[in-house]
């Protein structure tokens, strides 16, 4: 019986959130070894690193583009879900980018967790039996049919 292929999720962190999605991804490794894994740079080298058995593409850094490498997965429909660790106390350089990130998720109607609970309740959501995510909101195909 061939098996259906794996879906790609996305994780991301803030550097002092680092620690947290890394205690978060081993807590849940057994459920992530399901999915495909792209990542930010620095991101997915410490989860390559701790987690060798997963699967896990890192792109470029987050300030280098990272975050917008997987903007573009998303407007492709290629992304099952965002985990996506902020830190809401430090500046970052690449804000637009971050901000960019989280405008196509809503777009797409992609899934995005911010912190650990959330991390928590899109992954049990997204491992349930007979999920399926939605379709992207119908304001693109108005967008799309706009008479100019
Ligand atoms: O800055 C980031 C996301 O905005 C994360 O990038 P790194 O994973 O390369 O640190």
């Amino acid at each position: 019986m061939s098996q259906s292929p794996k879906r790609t999720i996305a994780m991301v962190a803030h550097d002092k959130m680092k620690p947290v999605l890394l205690e978060w991804a081993l807590e849940n490794k057994e459920a992530l070894k399901k999915f495909n894994i792209v990542a930010t740079g620095t991101t997915g080298r410490i989860l390559a690193e701790n987690l060798p058995e997963h699967s896990i593409v890192s792109y470029k850094s987050g300030p280098l583009g990272g975050d917008l490498q997987i903007g573009a997965l998303i407007s492709n429909d290629e992304l099952e879900a965002l985990f996506f660790l902020v830190d809401p106390m430090t500046p970052q350089p690449h804000d637009v980018d971050v901000k960019a990130l989280i405008r196509i998720s809503t777009l797409y109607e992609t899934p995005v967790a911010c912190n650990r609970t959330t991390a928590d309740f899109v992954l049990r959501g997204i491992t349930a039996p007979g999920y399926t995510k939605r379709a992207a909101h119908p304001m693109i195909e108005e967008y799309v049919q706009r008479s100019v």
